[in-house]
């Protein structure tokens, strides 16, 4: 008799628990699991009078069963409110699927998969969805589109009294953004390019001695982000950081930032746990020493006084005055551990595509080649952006490189507001949904770019018709689809930086040297490299052995 009392309330406690995480989704795994772990023992008490370990058993099997068996049901039912969007079903079933897939590191070629097959809105989480559609960028990333949501709170440490630009919404973003974006014009770029330009001579003077050795083969993937990870070091706080000159990650912080990385980008599918991992000692070590490396290079910078060149750091503290509220320390601090997190990444995995592409299509790469000649006839003219208008194909190569490997490649979502809902892509998507916009999957759809949008064609960026006239058989290319560096108020705030960057550095290293495969790269590294990318938020890369010999 007690035993039926039990079951029958023990399965009415899981019905309810259940429509208590609806309304309130959990901020954290420790409360919750207590929560989860009491009710058992609390209602074994109430219903029997004793704690006997039988029927707490039969309680907490019957209670967290009924919970599960509810959640996962209503989750696949016609009531749900995403229950109308096709997707894999255990997509649907549950957030770890998705921790998974992440984990993997293969989300970005996996929702490009389900997008061929399920069609342009899918859905990927019990309150997720991905779209691939032209029209659905402006709603959600333009003017009066959507917000960042709970995805991107794992990506601030909730101990600093600041968020860093990746994380603020309205009109805390668009304030910072203003500073940022004061600091990338043009009369700003034109100092960071001075800056790079010092790291590129020391790269290519590492690259010399290497090429002095016959047959000496390289990581080149590992030198370009020692270049990039120094320069954003620069541009953020001022310089100290010497992979170049050291030839590697001597105190492990370059390993460092990519784990925090990569482990953040899985996290956040399920961003609740952060809080709990952060109480375990052991496991948050990685944020503190991401938080060690912030302060260490804040209170460096701030010693070391003004830069004889205006760095990032300068005019993300307004050293100039423009604002009526100053920007303080903590907030440049975290904007600064965020250039060096992004920048330098985003910088050398494109990069590195580019040069695979190159090796590739060798055919493309002599004509690249030829065109860098011609407009750097000297050499030393090499570092001069005012003729970066001239470089045509290698531009085109790197909007088809970018095209077909965005650094950021399935992009964080945005989320539609409690009490909101919104019709997008043909589709009705209810409030709370998380929206991603694939960039690796919009850019490979055929509605987007065709004919053969798998297939590295730089000379599709050449030709001019964009228009089909209905007519499928012509030629598509959608400039709106193009997403290596998003779009809208929240895009890449370095994007023109980053073109400076990436052109540059491709015309020095080719204007110096003849790329070949390395002669004992694996398949792996002469036919696969480009499915080996990790797809974790930002895309990471195996090695790319290359062969250099110097030109005249
Ligand atoms: C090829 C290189 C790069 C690529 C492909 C790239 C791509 C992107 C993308 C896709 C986003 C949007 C992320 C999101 O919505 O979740 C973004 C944001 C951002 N990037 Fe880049 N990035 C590159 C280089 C850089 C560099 C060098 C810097 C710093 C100097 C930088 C600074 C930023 C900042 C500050 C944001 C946040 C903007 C905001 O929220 O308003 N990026 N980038």
């Amino acid at each position: 008799m007690v035993a039926a009392e039990l079951l029958i309330s023990a399965g009415l406690l899981g019905f309810v628990n259940h429509a208590y995480f609806k309304r309130h989704e959990p901020d954290n795994a420790h409360t919750t699991l207590l929560f989860l772990i009491t009710q058992p023992f609390a209602l074994t008490c109430l219903v029997s009078g004793s704690l006997s370990v039988a029927n707490v058993l039969l309680t907490a099997a019957t209670f967290i069963g009924t919970l599960s068996i509810s959640i996962v049901a209503y989750r696949l039912s016609p009531w749900h409110p995403l229950a109308h969007i096709p997707g894999p079903t255990l997509a649907k079933v549950s957030k770890w699927w998705g921790v998974k897939l992440a984990i993997s590191g293969n989300r970005a070629r996996f929702l490009k998969e389900q997008h061929d097959r399920y069609g342009n809105v899918i859905r990927i989480g019990p309150n997720e969805v991905s779209i691939v559609n032209a029209d659905a960028i402006r709603s959600i990333l333009g003017t009066g589109g959507l917000q960042k949501g709970s995805y991107y709170e794992p990506f601030s440490d909730a101990t600093l009294p600041s968020k860093s630009i990746l994380n603020l919404k309205g009109e805390l973003h668009d304030n910072r953004r203003r500073i940022w974006n004061r600091g990338m014009s043009s009369e700003s770029l034109r100092g960071y390019e001075s800056i790079l330009a010092i790291r590129l001579r020391q790269l290519l003077d590492r690259l010399d001695e290497i090429a002095k050795t016959p047959q000496a083969e390289l990581d080149i993937n590992e030198w370009i982000s020692y270049l990039t990870f120094d320069f954003m070091g620069d541009m953020a706080f001022g310089g100290g950081f010497n992979m170049l000159l050291d030839g590697g990650d001597k105190d492990g912080m370059w390993g460092v930032i990519r784990l925090g990385v990569k482990a953040t980008s899985i996290l956040a599918h399920v961003h609740w746990i952060v809080p709990t991992f952060n109480m375990i000692p052991g496991l948050n070590e990685t944020t503190e020493r991401l938080r060690r490396f912030g302060s260490d290079n804040a209170r460096r910078r701030v010693k070391s006084g003004p830069k004889e060149i205006r760095d990032l750091w300068y005019h993300l503290m307004d050293e100039d005055g423009h604002e009526r509220v100053k920007p303080t320390l903590p907030e440049v601090l975290v904007d600064g551990v965020f250039t060096v997190v992004a920048g330098s990444d985003a910088s050398s995995v494109a990069l590195s595509a580019f040069i695979w592409c190159m090796l590739t299509h060798p055919d493309i790469y002599a004509r690249v080649q030829i065109e860098v000649d011609s407009v750097y006839s000297d050499p030393q003219t090499v570092f001069d952006s005012e003729k970066h208008g001239e470089l045509k194909l290698l531009t085109a190569c790197f909007h088809e490189s970018l095209r077909l490997y965005p650094p950021v490649g399935s992009g964080g979502p945005r989320q539609v507001p409690i009490g909101e809902s919104r019709f997008i892509a043909g589709q009705h998507i209810p409030e709370h949904t998380q929206i991603f916009l694939p960039p690796y999957a919009i850019h490979r759809s055929p509605k987007h770019y065709f004919p053969a949008p798998d297939e590295f064609d730089p000379e599709r960026w050449l030709r001019v018709s964009s228009e089909t006239d209905g007519d499928p058989s012509k030629e598509i290319l959608n400039h709106n689809t193009f997403l290596a560096f998003s779009y809208g108020a929240a895009n890449c705030a370095a994007k023109h930086l980053a073109w400076r960057e990436l052109i540059m550095v491709a015309s020095a290293l080719f204007r110096r040297y003849n790329f070949e495969f390395a002669k004992n790269g694996t398949p792996l590294q002469t036919t696969g490299w480009d499915e080996s990318l990790g797809d974790y938020y930002v895309t990471e890369a195996e090695k790319l052995l290359v062969h250099i010999t110097r030109r005249n």
